[in-house]
């Protein structure tokens, strides 16, 4: 029995997410709310032929039901980039939506595992953090910053210009954060050695950090990527749903540095340093973080230096959204 609800359901991903999750084995109820539309995506929805039980909750007032009595929520609420914006630029309109959001898990379902896609990722998991604290009922284990994406393009890059790599299979870690230069591919670690040049690894580092804006660009106004988030968040919470029930998993994701204090240690010392939240691998388990996975090598210098450039901006991000909830006091 696992009851997933998704959260800005009637959007781009929102939709081809729904659709994966109604298709997943493990989910036997499936909750879509949305302010719009999200009656006639679970209509929709529901007709397809497995087990789970789709329900639509349009409007605000409907918010507290879509989740009560959940054990995962999913969360694509807020608007895209369009082309010329950074993630950061959406932080006005999107961090309202996820304090709601949150505020109204924490009131419904306390225990919830919550998986963060809206942007700015860097940003939104703070907030999200930050109200569950002030009502007394953070986790750390069980809150999630979506950063598979990032992993799912470095894989597919890679067999861009190595060919004989399956895409499917292929691992890079992935640290840091959900955009620009705080997307830190650790290329040097692939699960298979892939030998690069110096070159490649600038070029396809570079394409990793900035694969999101292929997409807005290509889309020229239409949004940002949907269709590979919505396969990267199904597959996000496939993993997670089975560590839940008892596999041993690991995906990299944004995490509180606190879910794995030891854990978390070589990554701080890599230059994560005082970081509260930095994306890691993490072993997934039956209350969400299992363990946090250390690296299978050393990291290259330029790597490291990546780090250092995203630590950097991840310290403004963080704070901007810790300061969202709680104000500093002058
Ligand atoms: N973490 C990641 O790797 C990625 C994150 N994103 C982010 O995901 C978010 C959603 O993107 P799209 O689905 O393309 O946008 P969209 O505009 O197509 O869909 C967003 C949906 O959220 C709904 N919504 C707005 N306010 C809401 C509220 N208060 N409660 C519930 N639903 C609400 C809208 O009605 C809409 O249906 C954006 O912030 C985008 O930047 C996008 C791609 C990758
Ligand atoms: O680029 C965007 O704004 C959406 C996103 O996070 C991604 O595609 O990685």
């Amino acid at each position: 029995m696992v009851s997933v609800a998704i959260l800005g359901a009637a959007g781009g991903i929102g939709q081809p997410l729904s659709l994966l999750m109604k298709l997943n084995a493990h989910v036997t109820k499936l909750n879509l709310y949305d302010i719009v539309n999200v009656p006639g995506v679970a209509a929709d929805i529901s007709h397809v032929a497995t087990n789970s039980e789709v329900k639509s909750f349009l409007g605000a007032s409907k918010l507290a039901e879509a989740v009560t009595g959940i054990d995962l929520a999913i969360i694509p609420a807020g608007v895209p980039r369009k082309p010329g914006m950074t993630r950061d630029d959406l932080f006005k309109i999107n961090a309202g939506i996820v304090k709601g959001l949150i505020e109204a898990i924490a009131e419904n379902s306390p225990r919830a595992f919550i998986c963060i896609i809206s942007n700015p990722v860097n940003s939104t998991v703070p907030i999200a953090a930050e109200v569950l604290k002030k009502r007394g009922i953070y986790d750390p284990k069980r809150l999630f910053g979506v950063t598979t994406l990032d992993v799912v393009r470095a894989s597919r890059f890679v067999r861009d210009i190595r060919p004989d790599v399956d895409a499917a299979t292929l691992r890079v870690p992935v640290v840091g954060g959900h955009s620009g230069n705080t997307i830190v591919p650790l290329l040097s670690l692939a699960s298979t050695p892939l030998d690069l040049s110096e070159t490649e690894v600038a070029e396809l580092t570079k394409r990793i950090q900035f694969g999101g804006d292929e997409v807005v660009k290509a889309k020229d106004g239409a949004g940002s990527a949907t269709l590979s988030m919505a396969y990267a968040g199904a597959r996000f919470a496939d993993s997670l749903i089975r560590a839940i029930k008892g596999e041993t998993i690991v995906e990299p994701t944004f995490i509180a540095l606190a879910a794995d204090t030891e854990g978390a240690e070589q990554y701080r010392q890599l230059g994560a340093g005082a970081l509260e939240f930095f994306a890691v691998p993490v072993e997934l388990g039956p209350q969400g973080v299992a363990r946090i996975v250390p690296l299978n090598g050393d990291v290259s210098s330029g790597e490291r230096e990546a780090i250092a450039v995203a630590a950097e901006a991840l310290a403004t991000n963080i704070s901007t959204g810790v300061e969202f909830v709680s104000p500093p006091t002058q």
